[in-house]
């Protein structure tokens, strides 16, 4: 017993000093050649992990206060970048863009997802190129998007509608949250399938939509054998097998989804008229003239399918409800963006994707919530697909790039009062906008990889938060002060609110004004 006790600790000793000579073997080789970006000093094995915090984003901006804007932090063997200012975020979009495009794959997604069809996952190469010119040209192209207005109406309609469900006439107070992802995942649903998902009758959507939650849960978790290798092999978390556990039974529900279609169009079944919806794109394309294949795999479908839930429930949601907390927070500008709702719009209409050109306000709040809380606080991280110099800087190949848009967004060089919530910055005559220009503000990315369902997102984002401020008014639960609610973030794989909003939404009522 004693002898095998002995040996474990031997093994231990030795393992330990491999990986040491190992870092220090790579470490001296990286700096022959060249330098690398400063950064806080790090253990052996370990790294900087300890530093890291349970707010990655907090911890990165204060490091960077004194480390400076491009920061080398090592994140066990993980050698990572983490850019904080808009300089050098231009410098990386403007002139590195190609180089840094790549994708770090975390052991969770890894196996079979992850590498077929994936379009968030994908190295920068022709595959992503295929499938990010599907997005371009058939996804999210203003003639497909505009076809699709009445889909986007309708699941608004219907969160309106299960809203006033729950909270009784108005006495009862809801989960503003729960409805936003309810919204936002029928919305994916009628995009892909044409066909509302939650809708209290179908148990398959349910089960779908309790998969894909638990992979984004898993998947937002930090993993130990991301940052320590010798751990892969055993997956300490078990975050990989319950990740790709979740993955497989929402692939087996979307895949029922795709093939009661195409069973449909080979038997020549007509469903009820409707738009082409994507899943018709993705079993119509025959390649795209450029790259291979020349049509999908099932696999690739569901794929596809899977991120566009992924990729769209969370950021909508946690957006929608910041914007949301920020105005209960902040009375005076809730009063002011519904003063500007209702004296535009009629109260006994519904609100239009039209009307919101005339809402400059509103506009101005969804902006401002996502300059103070992008979803995606470091976007979706990148990868250098080989050894560059930027700034006069070495990074290596394979280095995992961090732009914390969440510190660029409250710098106080670019923002006057950056703490401060404060739509009527965006009000100014050249203000900046989120389509990628402005490094100071760039919630969606920048450059190739950025968010390509921005021109989507930049309609339903203003048209939700605009009908609920509409339809009705809103009582903070539980007698709750504005200046007594909880602000605290949470991270997993987005920027959420820590403690749920709770709230009762009164149905607004023309003759109360008017009295
Ligand atoms: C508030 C709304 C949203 C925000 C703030 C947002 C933000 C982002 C960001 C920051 C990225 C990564 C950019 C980078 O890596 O440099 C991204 C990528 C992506 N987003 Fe969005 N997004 C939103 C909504 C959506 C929606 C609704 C969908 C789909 C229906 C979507 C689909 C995607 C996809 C597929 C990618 C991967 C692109 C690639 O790797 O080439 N996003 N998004």
């Amino acid at each position: 017993m004693e002898q095998l006790a002995l040996g474990l600790v031997i093994a231990l000793v030795l393992w330990i000093a491999s990986i040491v000579l190992i870092r220090e073997r790579r470490h001296r080789r990286l700096e022959e050649i060249g330098q690398l970006p400063p950064g806080p000093k790090c253990w052996p094995v370990v790294g900087n992990i300890f530093q890291l915090g349970w707010s990655p984003h907090e911890s990165f901006t204060k490091l960077a206060r004194e480390h400076g804007p491009i920061m080398t932090f090592w994140l066990g063997s993980m050698s990572t970048v983490v850019i904080s200012s808009d300089e050098v975020a231009r410098e990386m979009f403007k002139n590195h863009d190609v180089v840094l495009a790549g994708r770090k794959i975390y052991e969770a997604m890894k196996g079979d997802y992850g590498n077929e069809g994936s379009l968030i996952m994908a190295q920068y190469g022709p595959h992503w190129r295929m499938l990010r010119r599907l997005c371009t040209t058939e996804f999210f192209v203003a003639r497909r998007l505009e076809a699709m207005r009445g889909v986007r109406g309708r699941c608004i309609d219907h969160m309106v509608l299960f809203m006033e469900e729950a909270s009784a006439s108005g006495t009862k107070a809801i989960d503003v949250g729960r409805f936003f992802f309810l919204m936002g995942f029928n919305l994916i649903g009628n995009l892909m399938f044409s066909k509302d998902l939650l809708d209290h009758k179908s148990e398959r959507g349910a089960k779908f939509f309790y998969h894909a939650g638990k992979v984004t849960e898993y998947a937002g978790k930090p993993n130990l054998a991301d940052y320590l290798p010798i751990l892969r092999w055993f997956d300490p978390q078990g975050l990989r097998r319950k990740t790709q556990f979740h993955v497989e039974s929402s692939f087996e529900i979307a895949g029922v989804f795709v093939k009661e279609r195409m069973e449909g169009m080979e038997c020549g079944i007509t469903e009820e008229k409707r738009n082409k919806d994507y899943l018709d794109v993705l079993l119509e394309f025959h390649g795209d003239g450029v790259e291979e294949p020349s049509s999908f795999s099932a696999r690739t479908i569901n794929v596809i399918v899977f991120e566009m839930f992924t990729a769209g429930t969370d950021t909508t949601t946690s957006t929608l409800e910041w914007a949301m907390a920020e105005l209960f927070h902040n009375p005076e500008t809730l009063k002011k963006v519904q003063a500007e709702l209702r004296s535009t719009i009629d109260p006994d209409k519904k609100l239009q994707e039209n009307d919101i050109e005339n809402l400059p306000y509103l506009k101005a709040v969804i902006k401002e919530t996502l300059r103070l809380h992008p979803p995606l606080p470091f976007l979706v991280p990148h990868m250098a697909m080989d050894s560059c110099k930027m700034l006069g800087y070495n990074i290596p190949k394979e280095t995992q790039i961090l732009v914390n848009v969440w510190a660029i967004g409250r710098d106080p060089k670019t923002w006057d009062e950056p703490l401060v919530f404060k739509p009527e910055r965006f009000m100014e005559p050249n203000m900046m906008d989120y389509r990628g220009h402005h490094f100071e503000f760039i919630p969606f990315g920048s450059g190739r990889r950025m968010c390509p369902a921005m021109p989507l997102a930049s309609r339903v984002l203003p048209l939700a938060l605009g009908t609920l401020l509409h339809s009705f008014d809103w009582v903070l639960a539980d007698g709750l002060k504005p200046e007594e609610m909880d602000m605290t973030e949470r991270m997993g794989i987005t920027l959420k609110k820590a403690v749920p909003l709770k709230a009762i939404p009164i149905p607004y009522q023309r003759d109360r004004v008017h009295k």
